[in-house]
């Protein structure tokens, strides 16, 4: 099967990633979407960043009902911080019959050469980009193993509403109704 992989730090998850998601699993050749909950991003030093425990239950709740989605905990028990290749390497290890690819929003592409061996990256795996707005332009729009997905722009993101619920503003229909009881509930974010 062909499964696009898509990490993140996903603090929280939110409609953004989960638009990314769909498409990707409904207007590409990706069959399934696996969500990959990284501990820690080695690029981000984020002091509101939730235990990775409580990011993975938001995911499990936010995807429940979607067959072609998956969560996997995997970088759970690796070396952090969370680097990708690695990741992609043993989850091939595990999953030999699976052809994995690498799905990225496009803010991480102009990034992306900076990722432990990104070369190696592009070479076994390839990349599936969502656009985002105010991305940087990156040189690698045109390698042959980047894919750019036109899908409409989503400007939202994790960062934002972790700052409309320390201002106490309402997060409604930003994030998935279940997950916005759950962050309610347990206080995360003020
Ligand atoms: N609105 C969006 N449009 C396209 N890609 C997105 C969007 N939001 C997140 N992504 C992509 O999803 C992946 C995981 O993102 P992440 O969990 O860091 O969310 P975020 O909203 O960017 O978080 P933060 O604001 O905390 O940096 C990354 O590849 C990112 O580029
Ligand atoms: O492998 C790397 O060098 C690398 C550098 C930057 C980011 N990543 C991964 O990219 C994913 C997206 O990160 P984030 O925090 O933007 O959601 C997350 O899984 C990070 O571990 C990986």
């Amino acid at each position: 099967m062909k499964i696009g992989l898509f990490f993140g730090s996903f603090n929280p998850i939110h409609i953004g990633h989960l638009i990314v998601a769909n498409v990707m699993a409904t207007t590409t050749d990706l069959e399934q979407v696996w969500f990959v909950v990284s501990p820690q991003n080695p690029f981000k030093k984020n002091k509101s960043l939730l235990h990775e425990f409580d990011r993975y239950d938001m995911v499990e709740k936010a995807i429940m009902d979607n067959p072609k989605f998956r969560v996997t905990n995997i970088e759970f028990s690796m070396p952090k911080p969370s680097y990708t290749i690695d990741t992609l390497i043993r989850l091939q290890e595990k999953h030999p019959q699976h052809e994995f690819k690498l799905i990225i929003g496009g803010d991480n592409l102009a990034q992306f050469p900076n990722w432990k061996n990104h070369d190696k990256i592009l070479e076994y795996f390839g990349l599936y980009v969502y656009p985002r707005p105010n991305a940087e332009p990156s040189p690698l729009e045109n390698h042959p193993q980047v894919r750019l997905v036109n899908a409409p722009l989503l400007d939202i993101s994790a960062t934002f509403i972790r700052e409309c619920l320390k201002k106490g503003q309402s997060i409604s229909y930003m994030i998935p109704e279940v997950v916005e009881e759950f962050i309610h509930r347990k206080k995360f974010y003020l």
